[in-house]
């Protein structure tokens, strides 16, 4: 029997006004903690809808564009509070959209507002340079415009965090955008819409089109009237869509997977290298693309690492994110715990040892649920399935270093470059990781996830598009430089 925790249902937020997609079909949004437990319904979308969507953000552009960058920042501002008031409200319709923890939810909303609050100040700093001319007479400068009509594709991982961090800086630099987020927690986008509605932003700035990635991410993608896209997502989704917007000269921005590696070296604080890994890898339940999922230890350290690490993740409850005793929720959906299960299933074929977990959780009120245990690898080598590919699952694979050398090319040998950490004191191996290693994000002493909101935040190799966000990396995407030369 399907329990109906919450049947509203979601509609799409176009030009100013929430409305139903002309299909008149509706998806609904699952609790992973949960199976029966349906949050809500969310509009099933067409090309109609979307064209409807852009047809208003490109028609309010102009306007939107000419306020001054105070102005545009005073409504962030705006949002801001209205997401502080209802904090608890939209961290919760997180949780039970996607499954992680409560206090990690809340924490994440937080942080969409700190985001939102930046922003806003964004909209005083400076756009541009003054450069001398070689023309003594003249004066050159240069200045920024935005990039017009944004997409924004957003994943369910960070349901709340993702969308505003490229919201916030598009508008704040003067576009409009068209927001399609993950189906999974499309909910928790309504909501946050809900806020930038009350906060007043003018019809047609910020619009919400709900549906299959296949029809409304790819639609976004091809989209003549969308003239910069950014995206967080699978790689081969991340691929497709950077291939349609350079095919139709679009300016694109891609942030897709990672394959995190974190060193412990022999003179590491043991300690200290397994919080952070518990942290880094089992977290959200390693459905971060920052998440550790490799751990590459020195051979005078490996047994007592991992013994440590062992007895420490014998320690994590697992559970629905809303009871305060659960320290690691479900996968956020079915064919994600499919996922984890079929890697693990890889690894174990492929010839790694088991060391924990490896199971679905089914215990109890857990059989509803898409629960997983927190699995750990013992003897696996850099050529293994699980220790090339994202899992987006709480699996930790072991890789034992005899050098540091050694440690450095195991650490560098994936086609990812997200983020990756180190445990040392050593400042000479301190610094030839910073130097050496293959990642957007270095983190020494620290687990690999952790991003900074005033920090840029990207990858290398095939983790990003090579753009970065955030921070003040974020104006470098979502506007163009003009240089001016006045005469
Ligand atoms: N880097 C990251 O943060 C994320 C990585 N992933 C990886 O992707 C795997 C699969 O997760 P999914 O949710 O299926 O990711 P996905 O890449 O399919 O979905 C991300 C977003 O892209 C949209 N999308 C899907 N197909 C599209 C298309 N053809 N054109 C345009 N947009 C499209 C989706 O609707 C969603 O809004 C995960 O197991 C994980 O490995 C997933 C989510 C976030
Ligand atoms: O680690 C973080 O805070 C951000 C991670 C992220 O961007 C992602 O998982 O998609």
């Amino acid at each position: 029997m399907i329990t109906t925790v919450q049947t509203k249902t979601y509609l799409n937020y176009i030009n100013g006004e929430w409305v139903a997609s002309i299909s008149n079909e509706v998806e609904k949004s699952l609790n992973p903690a949960d199976k029966q437990a349906i949050v809500g319904y969310v509009q099933k979308s067409t090309k109609d809808d979307l064209n409807l969507a852009v047809e208003a953000a490109k028609k309010a552009k102009d306007k939107w564009r000419k306020l001054a960058g105070s102005e545009r920042g005073e409504y962030l501002y705006k949002a801001a509070q209205i997401l502080e008031k209802r904090i608890d409200e939209i961290a919760e319709c997180a949780t039970r959209e996607m499954g992680k923890t409560f206090a990690e939810t809340k924490g994440e909303t937080a942080r969409g507002i700190a985001i939102l609050k930046y922003y806003a100040g964004e909209g005083m700093r400076k756009v541009g340079d003054v450069i001398p001319s070689t023309d003594s007479s003249a004066l050159m400068f240069t200045t920024r415009v935005p990039l017009g009509v944004v997409g924004v594709i957003t994943p369910w991982n960070f349901p709340i965090a993702i969308p505003i961090w490229k919201m916030a800086p598009a508008l704040v630099y003067g576009n409009t955008i068209v927001v399609k987020p993950a189906t999974e927690t499309a909910i928790t986008c309504a909501k946050i819409m809900e806020c930038f509605e009350e906060a007043g932003f003018p019809a047609g700035v910020v619009n919400m089109v709900t549906g299959p990635g296949s029809v409304i991410g790819q639609g976004i993608a091809d989209h003549e009237d969308i003239n910069g896209i950014t995206f967080t997502g699978s790689n081969g989704v991340g691929k497709r869509i950077g291939q349609a917007a350079l095919a139709r000269g679009a300016k694109y921005q891609l942030e897709m997977g990672g394959k995190n590696p974190v060193i412990v070296a022999a003179d590491a604080d043991l300690n200290l290298a397994v919080e952070a890994v518990i942290t880094g890898a089992f977290r959200s339940t390693g459905q971060k693309c920052t998440a550790t999922s490799r751990v590459i230890v020195a051979a005078e350290v490996y047994e007592e690492f991992k013994q440590l690490l062992v007895k420490e993740t014998k320690g994590i409850s697992i559970g629905d994110g809303l009871d305060s005793g659960t320290w690691m929720g479900p996968c956020a959906s079915e064919s994600q715990l499919n996922t984890v299960l079929s890697y693990i299933e890889k690894g174990v074929e492929e010839g790694a040892a088991l060391l924990i977990g490896g199971k679905r959780a089914e215990e109890g009120p857990q059989a509803n649920g898409f629960y997983v245990e927190p699995t750990i690898f013992d003897n696996c080598t850099s050529d293994m399935t699980i220790v090339q590919e994202e899992i987006f699952g709480p699996v930790i694979a072991l890789l034992k270093a005899d050098s540091v050398e050694e440690a450095l090319q195991l650490a560098n040998s994936v086609e990812y470059g997200l983020s990756a950490s180190i445990f040392t004191a050593n400042i000479k191996l301190l610094l030839s990781f910073v130097n050496d290693m293959e990642a957007g994000l270095i983190r020494v002493n620290a687990e690999s996830a952790g991003v900074e909101l005033q920090a840029p935040f990207g990858g290398m190799k095939n983790s990003s598009s090579h753009s970065r966000e955030q921070g003040e990396a974020a104006k470098e995407f979502f506007t163009s430089i003009k240089t001016v030369f006045v005469k």
